[in-house]
């Protein structure tokens, strides 16, 4: 028996009357790299920020650890980490201060996340960066640094939207390879990207938000025998009904002219 890690159950939130989800089901077990697929606006970001309890006011349930969101008060976020497609960090604080402050918000003590930050730093290739000022830090530099405080404190289930984003094609390489490693160890991996190739080669399964539903769920395999396409990037055109790329693309260059 799989154990369920986390459940949606008839999701649905709206935006200013605008219906965003329109309720939304699923089941993910223990050690599952999901990937969570749909068009800008589909709504994944704010099932993500749903179940991190960052965006309330929903209907439905999300059940994380067995327990209902609603009914707890967030303990469950000690056991989740979390890369947002766009983060905030504290800009004046250098990596470790920063990496301090993220261990301890996680219960770490401060020896423990000074071990673990140094460590880390250096095997993602920046700890000559440890006492920067994150202000000064390149863009791939502060996505190592955000993946870094998303895992600091040994996290059950990582929410990852767009993780890969300003990274080199060797870190790229690191954290696929990482991710697996996750998987195998049981942490559960729900992975938001519109990078298709890379959604396909690492998902256990993938899930396609479209019009606040999903539309389809399966492995790549499932979803490619139920498909007349091949590419998971065509699969995504056919299954959100999207075939006029050449003719938009046509149409905004002539538009600039
Ligand atoms: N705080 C908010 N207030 C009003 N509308 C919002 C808010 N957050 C999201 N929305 C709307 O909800 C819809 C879904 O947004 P969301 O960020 O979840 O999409 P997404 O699938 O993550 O998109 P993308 O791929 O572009 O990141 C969009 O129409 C967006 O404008």
């Amino acid at each position: 028996m799989y154990e369920i890690i986390l459940e949606l159950r008839n999701l649905k939130k709206q935006f200013g009357g605008k219906e965003v989800l329109k309720g939304v089901d699923l089941q993910v077990k223990r050690g599952e790299i999901i990937g969570y697929i749909g068009a800008n606006g589909a709504g994944k970001s704010t099932t993500v920020k749903i179940m991190l309890g960052i965006v309330d006011g929903y209907e439905g349930d999300v059940i994380i650890f067995d327990k209902n969101i609603k009914n707890t008060k967030g303990e469950y976020k000690k056991k989740i980490g979390y890369v947002p497609e766009v983060s905030d960090v504290y800009e004046s604080l250098t990596a470790m201060e920063y990496l301090n402050f993220i261990g301890q918000l996680y219960d770490l003590d401060l020896d423990t996340s000074t071990i673990k930050a140094k460590e880390l730093m250096s095997l993602f290739g920046i700890e000559d960066y440890l006492n920067a000022r994150i202000s000064t830090f390149s863009k791939g530099m502060r996505q190592k640094l955000i993946l870094i405080s998303s895992i600091i404190h040994n996290p059950d289930i990582l929410f990852l939207d767009e993780p890969l984003s300003g990274l080199d094609a060797n870190s790229v390489m690191i954290v696929k390879e990482l991710l697996e490693i996750f998987a195998k160890e049981g942490k559960t991996i729900f992975y938001s990207s519109h990078i298709m190739d890379v959604v396909e080669k690492i998902s256990h399964r993938i899930v396609l938000l479209n019009n606040g539903k999903i539309v389809a769920d399966g492995s790549f395999k499932e979803l490619k025998e139920n498909s007349h396409e091949g590419s998971l990037e065509e699969i995504f055109n056919e299954m959100t009904g999207f075939n006029n790329h050449k003719e938009i693309a046509d149409k905004i260059a002539m538009a600039i002219k």
